[in-house]
This record gives C-alpha cells, structure tokens and sequence, in this order.
C-alpha cells in the first residue's frame, strides 16, 4: 500500500525528524538520492559530460537541486542552473553548486540531456510566475526529459488540481512519502514515473495519511478465493437488478461483471431476462427483487430506467438488510432526496458516480478536490462513494480515502461501468468491507481496460473479457499458497 501525505502532515513530520538530526542532514540526504536517480535517466548516454540543466526557485526544492547538481558535475556533468529567484536562492546550495564547477545561465537553451525542476516544491502555490512559466515552455520545447524534485512545480500539493501552468515531469522523485498530487486529481499524471526517496520520515508519519493507493499485492490479499469448503451459497449470492426491455445491454454486462467476481451465484431480476438468460445461462432469473430470493448484496440501477416500476425496484433493493451498489439511473432516482431514499439503511451503500451523476447527489460537480469532495457526500449520506475518474477515489464515511491507479482512458466507453457494478456487487456479496469491494472492483476493472486496450479500441464487453485473465492473475497469487498441502 503507498500512502500519500498533506502538506501540513509532512512539515510536522520533518520537524520532529529534524530536531533529530544534525543541521542540513535532511536536504543531504534529499539530494543524495535525487544524484542517483538523475544519474539513473541519464544511464545510456552516461553522466560524464552530460548536459543537465537545473531550474531553481526560492526555497528549500531548489536547495535540494543544487545539492544534487553539484554531485553531478563532480561526476563530470556539465551542469547549468537558471535562478528564478535571484538573490533568494537558497545559500549553501548554491555555493556547494559553484564549488563542484556549475554554471550559471540566463536563459534556457538547447541541446539539454536532462532537466531537474526545483521551482518549488510542498511550499509552492499553485502555478508558476511568469518567468517560470516561460523557463518551463522553453524546457519543452528542448524535448529534453524532466525530473520533478519532489513534486511537479506549480501543482495543488494536497488536492491533486494542475494548473496549465504546471510542470509535465517523466519522472518526479520524491522524499520521505508520497504526497496527494502525485497520485491523484489532473496532477498525477504530470508526476510521471514516481520514485520515493527514503529520508528518514515513516516513523514520524501519523497513523492515517490523506490517502492510500493499494497495489497489487493488497488488492490479491483481500480478494476472495474459494477453499475446500466453499460451495456456491457461502462463496456469496449477489443479486443484479438492472437493465430493462430498453437497455437490454446493461444488464448483461452487469451480470456478466458479476459472474467474473468471487460470488457463487448471480440472480438476476428484471425485464432484460431473455438477454440476460442468453448471454449467460448459470444466473437464475426472476422478474422483480421482491421474488428474487436471498441475497448477501444488490447490485442496482445501471439501465434500470427511471418509472415507477424503476423506483419500485431501487425501493426494494434498498429496503433488504444487506450492502447495495446503486450506479447509473438509481443515482439519478436517489438523488431526488439522497437522505430520505438512505435513511432506513443499516448494511452498507456503495454509489458509484462519475462527475454529473455526483452533481445531482452533491448539488455541485466534485471540481479540483476529488478526495474531499468524495468524502464529503460519503460523510453527508453515511455510504461508501466511489467517485470515477482516471484516478478513481473511494471515500469511506469515516472520512478514509483510497485512490485507484490502475484507471485507463479506454474505460471510457458505454457500459464500462456496468461490468464495474456488478463486480463490485459480487465483492461485495463475498464479503469484504464496502471500501475494500470498491477498490479491488476499480483496480482489477482497469488492469482489464487496460488489457483490453492492447488488442484495439475497447468496448464493456471487451473490458468485461479482459476481467477473467486479470481476476486468475490476481486470484494465483493466493492459489499459490494453495498448491501443496
Ligand atoms: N524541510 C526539510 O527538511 C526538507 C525539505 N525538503 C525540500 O524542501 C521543499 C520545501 O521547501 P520550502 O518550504 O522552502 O518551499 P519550496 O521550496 O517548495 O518553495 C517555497 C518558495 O517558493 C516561492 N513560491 C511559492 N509559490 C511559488 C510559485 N507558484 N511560483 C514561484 N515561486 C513560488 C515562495 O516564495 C517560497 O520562497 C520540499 O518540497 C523538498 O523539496 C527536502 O530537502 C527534504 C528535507
Ligand atoms: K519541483
């Protein structure tokens, strides 16, 4: 699991490692890791004699370049700096960077083999003055690969917002945890590949960072596999109520996400029944949620429709004592009166919006602070939110936020999120805790996009091929400690 830290976390943080440590310690060892890694880009061509280029702001992000460039050119690169900040430069570093033999510059100019932004870093505002802003243009324009010191200067550190003046990075190295922007919101991306350098922080961390970005190895722990003892009840009964005569489609690909999942048995209800009995012939059929039988989760709402007989069925779903993910039409029916449709509820509620389906539940799109948007409704309405984007965030009511890193553009296709619902409704029927469901369903749901992605362009049902190999890759991770007993 990589956590993420705000700002004010890691200041508090640094402040008690410091008083630890001897003056400067910190930065040494900041700049120390960011040599290495600056040498590792520029491996094919070799440090000796390289060309790195260093854009340096006012504080401490622009100490920590100096430090580092200096240990480049005492390994023979020929390093130049352009100070954004004058005569506020950051002392000691500049001198260690005179001293080992670098250069000043005015302007940057080509050829470049490598660039290291040290504008700014967690002390950063927002965007980037004009002089920067241009000194980061005329660096792309170079075409020269970027380093980002920390973080990508000129982006929203805690929320992840990137500002058009921000820095694009290939890769960002980072000290001592990772921080929001670097795996969330319109800045992730512009992180690149991102490298934490240890500095020392962890234990003076707190318990609960701003987010965490579980990897493949939590999502395969907490993925639900059949033991010797398991038969199709106790693997978990996950009921689908979705689709209708007009969106037949739906239906099929949420049941079909369901039957990809852990759950032993799928029943499906409602009015896309010959479709769904079709396409796949082990989910039992009935007609309404009311005469589907017992269930340990409901997955409802994707091509539902939005009639009476719709609402009827949300109602029911809703009214079992069992967790329900409401997606698509349900979240436009609950959003009527999200707090009088979820007041009854005691077993956990999953919603699962995309930006305009969030307007309506929240009055408001989720705008550049997805996690605390995500957390306010799930606070607000007492629900797990699964709030999809690129870097789709789940927010527990308690106020805990995980961040998926496995989302791809090609997800973006029509019935995508069917086959995530009905996924998560058979996670969810297996058993895990709601936050858990979300997050494993959005993390196995990309790596199919993604998978899908590879053969040409993706439609639900490609995505929906693309879960069973990445649900066996998972799932073999734990069958391994199976093999010989
Ligand atoms: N505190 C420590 O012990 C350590 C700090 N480290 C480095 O220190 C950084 C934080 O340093 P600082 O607190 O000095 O802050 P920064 O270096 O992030 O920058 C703050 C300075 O930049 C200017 N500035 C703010 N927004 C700007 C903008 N949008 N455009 C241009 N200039 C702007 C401000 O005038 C301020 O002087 C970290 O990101 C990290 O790189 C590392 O060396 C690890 C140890
Ligand atoms: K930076």
């Amino acid at each position: 699991m990589r956590q993420a830290y705000g700002v004010a976390q890691v200041r508090a943080a640094e402040q008690a490692l410091m008083a630890t440590v001897p003056d400067g310690a910190l930065m040494q060892r900041a700049a120390a890791g960011l040599a290495v890694r600056a040498a590792g880009m520029l491996a094919d061509r070799g440090v000796y004699s390289s060309r790195v280029l260093l854009l340096v702001g006012a504080g401490n992000n622009g100490g920590d370049t100096l430090f580092a460039g200096a240990r480049l050119a005492r390994r023979g690169a020929r390093v130049s700096a352009l100070l954004l900040a004058g005569e506020h430069t950051h002392a000691a570093g500049l001198a260690d960077f005179r001293a080992a033999g670098g250069r000043l510059v005015d302007a940057v100019s080509g050829p470049v083999d490598l660039v290291l932004d040290g504008i700014v870093g967690i002390g950063g505002r927002p965007g980037l003055r004009p002089d920067a802003d241009a000194a980061v243009r005329a660096v792309a324009e170079t075409g020269a690969p970027v380093l980002a010191v920390d973080v990508p200067s000129g982006v929203d550190v805690d929320t992840g917002a990137a500002p058009d003046e921000s820095v694009w990075a290939d890769v960002t190295v980072t000290f001592g945890t990772y921080k929001p922007c670097l795996v969330v919101g319109a800045a992730a991306p512009r992180a690149g590949l991102v490298e934490l350098v240890d500095i020392g922080l962890t234990p003076y961390l707190p318990a609960v960072p701003a987010l965490s970005v579980p990897d493949v190895d939590d999502v395969a722990a907490a993925w639900p596999v059949p033991g010797p003892s398991s038969d199709k009840y106790t693997r978990g009964v996950v009921g689908v109520a979705t689709g209708s005569e007009a969106y037949s489609g739906a239906a099929v690909l949420s049941v079909g996400g369901a039957l990809a999942g852990p759950a032993g048995f799928v029943r499906y209800a409602g009015h896309a029944a010959d479709f769904v009995r079709r396409a796949w012939p082990s989910a039992v059929i009935a007609d309404r949620v009311g005469d589907a039988g017992r269930v340990q989760a409901w997955v409802v709402g994707s091509g539902l429709g939005t009639d009476v007989r719709a609402k009827g069925e949300l109602r029911a779903a809703l009214a079992a004592d069992v967790p329900v993910c409401v997606d698509a039409d349900g979240l436009t029916l609950l959003a009527e009166d999200p707090v009088g449709w979820l007041a009854d509820r005691t077993a956990p509620t999953v919603l699962t919006p995309h930006d305009r389906e969030f307007a309506r539940l929240a009055g408001a799109e989720p705008g550049d602070d997805r996690p605390a948007a995500a957390r306010s409704l799930a606070a607000r309405l007492d629900v797990t939110v699964l709030l999809k984007g690129d870097r789709t965030v789940v927010a527990t009511p308690d106020g805990r936020c995980l961040v998926n890193s496995t989302g791809t553009a090609a997800l973006a296709t029509a019935g995508s999120g069917d086959v995530l619902s009905g996924l998560l409704g058979s996670l969810l029927a297996a058993g895990l805790p709601a936050e858990h469901a979300a997050i494993a369903a959005a993390f196995a749901h990309g790596l199919a996009g993604r998978e899908a992605a590879t053969h040409g362009p993706v439609t639900a049902m490609d995505v929906l091929s693309g879960l069973r190999p990445v649900v066996r890759s998972l799932t073999s991770v734990n069958a391994a400690a199976h093999t010989f007993r």
